[in-house]
């Protein structure tokens, strides 16, 4: 099963202006709503796909009861705890002239100490011994910047594997408790090793040292470049095909969701290839929404991997 923890869920409110103009009055031409948070949207690609997910978090107010519906509406378990804050609302713009995406992010609910330990509680509940577990997204106020890195040790200690996918401090600190996979992107990378990478072969370097350091598989998500696949046995980039983009959030979601569902059976290089055409197809839907099934067949034999490790001496 796929448990996904969203500490900090969203209701994605994308909004299209026409030739949007900073410091000026612009008019919307069109609105849509969406469930949004990272591990919600990991949690939609794994239904998507027809596997079981539960998923865990935060939810309040009347943002909360949005997202809480389309939940119901789906088959993914709603086991998120109730908090009496109200859930966030992220602003998505799109421009419909130049297609540029620009993302405003509220903080979020703040979480008492309390909620806290109850969904701590909730997830040793629900996770068993074989379970791929995903922690994913910002933390909202009110929670420590070590919590994916407690969260880790007590799932795997289960027997369980973690995919983190955070970034700054959350993410340093989750580092320290060996997830089996971490899934950063470019931007998220340079942070963390606190310098820019100009070549795909310091990316690489950047890659191999987190996993030498005791991450199992790592994956570096390159926008339309596709990914980099890092483990102890192979380098992979993998190449998505050419969409016409309608929009690239929840992109980085769909390739996580998908790499869970297809590595619980397959191979790495079989599982990237899958989660490359996944992320394809749900760059070409507008807002917050995921793959289809039938739409990743058709871009499946149109991605490329190429097995880097034969170039690379470490
Ligand atoms: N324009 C694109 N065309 C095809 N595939 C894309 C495109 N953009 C992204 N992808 C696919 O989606 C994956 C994830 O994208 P990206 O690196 O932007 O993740 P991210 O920054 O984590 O995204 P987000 O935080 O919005 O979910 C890429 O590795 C790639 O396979
Ligand atoms: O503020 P965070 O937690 O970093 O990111 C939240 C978010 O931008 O990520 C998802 C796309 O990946 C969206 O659904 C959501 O609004």
């Amino acid at each position: 099963m796929i448990i996904t923890v969203t500490l900090n869920p969203a209701v994605d409110k994308t909004i299209y202006v026409e030739d949007f103009k900073l410091g000026n009055l612009n008019r919307i031409k069109e609105v849509r709503k969406d469930p949004g948070g990272k591990g919600i949207n990991v949690s939609k690609v794994v239904a998507k796909l027809g596997s079981k997910t539960v998923a865990l978090g935060f939810l309040g107010g009347s943002s909360g009861e949005f997202v809480a519906n389309s939940l119901n509406d789906s088959p993914i378990r709603d086991q998120f705890i109730r908090l009496e804050g109200e859930t966030r609302t992220n602003l998505k713009m799109i421009d419909t002239i130049t297609g540029q995406e620009t993302e405003i992010n509220e903080p979020g609910a703040k979480v008492k100490q309390k909620d806290l330990r109850r969904l701590e509680n909730r997830l040793l509940d629900t996770v068993g011994t074989d379970d791929f577990v995903v922690l994913t997204g910002s933390l909202p106020p009110g929670v420590p910047q070590d919590i994916y890195a407690k969260l880790i040790n007590q799932v795997q200690a289960s027997g369980s594997k973690v995919i983190l996918d955070t970034s700054g401090q959350p993410l340093v600190e989750g580092l320290k408790s060996k997830p089996y996979l971490i899934k950063p992107n470019l931007e998220e990378l340079e942070v963390l090793v606190g310098k820019k990478l100009n070549s795909l072969e310091e990316v690489i370097k950047a890659g191999q040292k987190l996993q030498q350091e005791g991450v199992t598989v790592v994956v570096i998500s390159l926008g339309a470049s596709g990914s980099l696949v890092i483990s102890k046995q192979s380098i992979l980039h993998a190449q998505p095909p050419k969409v016409e983009v309608a929009s690239t959030v929840g992109a980085g979601d769909t390739l996580v969701g998908a790499l869970a569902v297809k590595l619980t059976a397959g191979s790495l290089k079989e599982a990237i290839r899958y989660a490359t055409a996944a992320s394809a197809n749900s760059v070409a839907q507008s807002g917050t929404q995921v793959c289809n099934k039938e739409g990743v067949k058709e871009l499946l034999k149109q991605v490329n991997i190429i097995d880097k490790s034969i170039k690379i001496v470490s």
